[in-house]
């Protein structure tokens, strides 16, 4: 099997809901994505002959996913009350939730199903929190 592999970033605050301990309060990462994708064969004619598919492509597909992501809060469903929510939204900060509680390990499947929704054969989707710690999800 060929495999692609590629990454991108995003810096955004967060907060675990229900954490005994200091990632309970709001704190910023430098979150980078790694992706990688495979297939048994490469495309055998036109602009991308030889390839999976073009690296820039598979660039571009994952950034807009991360730049979503970017420069904003990300609240897990649930962990803020309305009111905060209001308030936040009326200064104009940009808020988004999400569906899970936003750990390294539930964005490792948060980018793998949405790159898999945009017809890769992802094989790994890694997201490092620090330098030194990161999760995955492969099926
Ligand atoms: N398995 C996981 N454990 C933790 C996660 C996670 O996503 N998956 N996330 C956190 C927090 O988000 C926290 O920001 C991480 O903090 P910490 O491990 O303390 O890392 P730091 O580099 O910020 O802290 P240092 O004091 O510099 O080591 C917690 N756990
Ligand atoms: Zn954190």
């Amino acid at each position: 099997m060929y495999t692609l592999k590629t990454n991108a970033s995003f810096d955004s605050a967060h907060f675990l809901a229900g954490y005994e301990g200091k990632c309970s309060n709001i704190h910023g990462h430098h979150w980078t994505v790694e992706i990688e994708v495979g297939s048994n064969s490469l495309e055998m004619g036109g602009n991308n002959r030889g390839m999976i598919v073009d690296f820039s492509k598979l660039k571009t597909d994952l950034k807009n996913i991360a730049d979503a992501l970017d420069h904003c809060l990300i609240v897990e469903i649930g962990s803020l009350k309305r009111r905060t929510l209001d308030v936040l939204e009326e200064e104009h900060f940009k808020v988004v939730e999400v569906m899970f509680r936003p750990t390294a390990e539930n964005f490792a499947k948060f980018f793998y199903d949405e790159m898999k929704g945009k017809g890769y054969h992802v094989l790994k989707a890694t997201v490092y929190e620090t330098p030194n710690n990161c999760a995955a999800y492969m099926e």
